[in-house]
């Protein structure tokens, strides 16, 4: 695993002068996504400052030598899969000619400068293809949050210390910020009866979760070590794993979650590298009683394992925007808090022989911090609806009402005050029953 280089380097300053101090794309991110214009089809591009880079435009003038253009010329079509799915030493080429075109002095600047469009004149898409979605379970503070709700007498159950938990999820349920999220019906048991009814759910929830994308695909029958996981490691967004906990009480047991949370879940636009992640590894936090197991360990995993991603979640409630009130902060946590790193995620997903494609999501399970106020749920800040939480307009929520919008936001930050933006994942909750294509909202994008 790469050490911080050139590209990191604090002190670069961009020809782009929206760029240099920018909150979320500084020249030391370079995020990746697809969006489209009013003029233009779905294109892969590059976030920096208020600009977005269109990759397809500047392949034409090949301005990039060796790994690095070869890697660019990947970058034409509508979804980044054909760029994801390089070895790591293309993603990690691209970045360096990419960081050096955007430099003051840079003799590639005219070039760069003609590619440029404006953010505000862009809709976001997905930013690839997503074969497959899988949904984990990293956080202990959650799990045992959780587990006391739905199982007072057991609430962590004896597997989780040993091996990342985790769900197969619904890809095809994917969708990127600024989606409407139509409440779902669903069979519910009510308390104090035998028989389930059929309604809307009552108890819409979110979850707060980081979203890692995997790269350069590993076959079927090819297990990956601990030590190899890390090269299949392409990058994260923010996901928010809309959940219907009422549906999820009455279903999940023997085989798990299944239409509690296959309506939709919500990503972020933009997918932050694992390149320009290095300056935020961290060592995982350490837990006591946590059994040693030899698979999914590696010295690299033990030091710099973890991540420092900020998370964010706010809640704007249609009152709230209608008297052009800002989001309020419903919780903050880090994820590297989590139990199980990426790279044991991925690790794990492969130990039977199962194949990981380009394009291929994880959700890290819903964070939430050693302190009650860092949970990452409705759920848990309202002890499954119990505790109502007040808003500062005085409005009350147990779980989300119509017209409520869910904004969660990631970043970095360094020692000495750089930032980087993971993203922002914004859905509105709309009564149920959208008919044929669901329209946008004008929710917050990044
Ligand atoms: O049964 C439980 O303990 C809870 C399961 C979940 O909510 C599944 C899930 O989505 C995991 C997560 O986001 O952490
Ligand atoms: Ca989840
Ligand atoms: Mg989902």
């Amino acid at each position: 695993m790469a050490q911080p280089d050139e590209t990191h380097d604090e002190a670069l300053f961009s020809w782009l002068k929206s760029a240099n101090q920018h909150p979320d794309f500084p020249i030391q991110n370079l995020p990746m996504g697809v969006f489209k214009t009013r003029d233009l089809p779905p294109r892969c591009g590059v976030a920096i400052g208020d600009e977005i880079i269109d990759l397809a435009k500047l392949a034409t003038s090949s301005p990039f030598d060796g790994l690095a253009g070869e890697a660019l010329s990947t970058l034409t079509g509508k979804t980044l899969n054909p760029f994801i799915q390089l070895p790591r030493s293309y993603s990690a080429a691209f970045r360096l000619a990419l960081s050096r075109s955007l430099r003051a002095g840079s003799r590639l600047e005219a070039i760069v400068r003609e590619t440029l469009i404006s953010k505000h004149d862009v809709e976001m898409c997905l930013p690839c293809s997503i074969g497959d979605y899988t949904d984990f379970y990293t956080s202990i503070h959650h799990a045992t949050a959780v587990g006391k709700l739905f199982r007072p007498d057991n609430p962590l159950l004896p597997n989780y210390k040993w091996l990342p938990i985790g769900y197969h999820g619904r890809a095809s349920s994917v969708v990127v910020s600024g989606q409407q999220v139509y409440r779902p019906n669903g069979q519910v048991l009510r308390p104090n009866s035998n028989e389930p009814v059929m309604l809307p759910s009552e108890k819409l929830d979110y979850e707060a979760e980081l979203g890692i994308f995997i790269g350069c695909p590993s076959p079927q029958f090819s297990p990956l070590e601990i030590e190899q996981a890390e090269k299949h490691f392409f990058g994260v967004c923010m996901l928010n794993d809309w959940s219907a906990r009422d549906i999820q009480a009455w279903e999940y047991q023997p085989l798990g979650p299944f239409l509690s949370k296959n309506f939709v879940t919500s990503i972020s636009p933009w997918i932050v590298t694992a390149e320009a992640l290095i300056p935020f590894r961290v060592q995982p936090t350490k837990y006591s009683d946590r059994p040693y197991v030899a698979a999914l360990n590696s010295p690299f995993n033990t030091s710099n394992g973890g991540l420092d991603i900020q998370m964010r979640v706010s809640l704007r409630t249609a009152q709230m925007k209608a008297s052009n009130e800002a989001p309020v902060t419903l919780s903050k946590t880090s994820f590297k808090h989590a139990y199980w790193t990426v790279a044991q995620m991925i690790s794990h997903h492969t130990t039977t022989g199962c194949n990981l494609n380009a394009g291929d999501l994880f959700g890290s399970g819903t964070q939430s911090g050693p302190e009650p106020e860092e949970a990452g749920s409705l759920l848990e800040l309202t002890e499954g609806g119990k505790k109502p939480l007040t808003l500062p307009n005085g409005e009350q929520r147990t779980f989300l009402e119509d017209g409520d919008e869910i904004i969660l936001s990631g970043f970095c930050i360094s020692s000495s005050g750089l930032r980087i933006g993971i993203g922002n994942v914004s859905g509105q909750i709309a009564s149920t029953t959208p008919g044929p294509g669901a329209p946008m909202f004008s929710g917050q994008s990044l």
